[in-house]
């Protein structure tokens, strides 16, 4: 029968990279996606991009909306401090499936917690069942339609502080017209364009970043 995507992307993992080290599966994965399959991974110059916030958040807990196979799962739990927790959301069992075995092969099982589900359903259940008081970090790279009412029920759910950042793959392609425009006219958040490109082209993409004030 024949392999999906995901299973060609992971196997290109387990060929190139070197068990336990995140940075290898990164690179093996980009190669795949730059050379051989297209994947919708936010990959290598929008990842400098989302390592840079990373690192300046210095987060000990974030959200990631949207797994897929796990390759910005990697990126970002491979630069979390020690006890610093990763939660992420897929709602698509064959690729939280592939997206597991990538975190595995990186070695930060530890780091991460992929959650398969809907992130409407897990978003109101955080507090209560992990123990999650407010998100230092939320990535969103899921449904582009689903961005803005995740974020305000993330709002609503109080799990969000002072503080908190909301990083967005994708406003410009595919786009989230009106993620983008409540962010950014939201007297709740200040926000900032980081201008990029689609992953593995030249056509224009960027991250959003957005400051919530409380
Ligand atoms: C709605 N709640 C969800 N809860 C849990 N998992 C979810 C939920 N919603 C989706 N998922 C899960 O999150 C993932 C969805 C990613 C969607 N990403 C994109 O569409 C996307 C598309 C392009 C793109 C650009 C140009 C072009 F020509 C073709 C494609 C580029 C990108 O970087 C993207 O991120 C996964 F697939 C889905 O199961
Ligand atoms: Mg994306």
């Amino acid at each position: 029968t024949q392999s999906t995507r995901p299973q060609r992307l992971l196997g290109a993992v387990q060929k190139n990279a070197t068990r336990g080290d995140p940075r290898s599966v990164v690179r093996a994965i980009d190669h795949f996606c730059r050379h051989k399959e297209w994947a919708m991974n936010v990959g290598d110059e929008k990842g400098c991009i989302l390592d840079s916030v990373v690192s300046e958040v210095n987060p000990a807990a974030v959200l990631e909306l949207g797994t897929y196979c796990g390759y910005s799962t990697v990126r970002i739990a491979s630069l979390l401090p020690p006890h610093a927790k990763l939660i992420t959301l897929e709602f698509n069992p064959d690729f939280a499936a592939i997206a597991r075995q990538v975190i595995a092969w990186a070695g930060l099982e530890e780091k991460v917690q992929l959650v398969e589900g809907a992130s409407g359903d897990w978003i109101p259940k955080m507090k209560e069942q992990f123990g999650v008081k407010t998100f230092d970090l939320v990535f969103l790279d899921h449904w582009k339609d689903r961005y803005l009412p995740d974020t305000k029920l993330m709002e609503e759910c109080g799990l969000l502080r002072k503080g908190s950042v909301l990083l967005a793959d994708n406003v410009i392609c595919p786009g989230t017209p009106d993620y983008l425009e409540y962010v950014r006219s939201s007297p709740r958040y200040t926000s900032q364009y980081f201008k990029s490109h689609l992953e593995y082209t030249k056509v224009e993409d960027g991250l959003e970043k957005s400051v919530f004030l409380g």
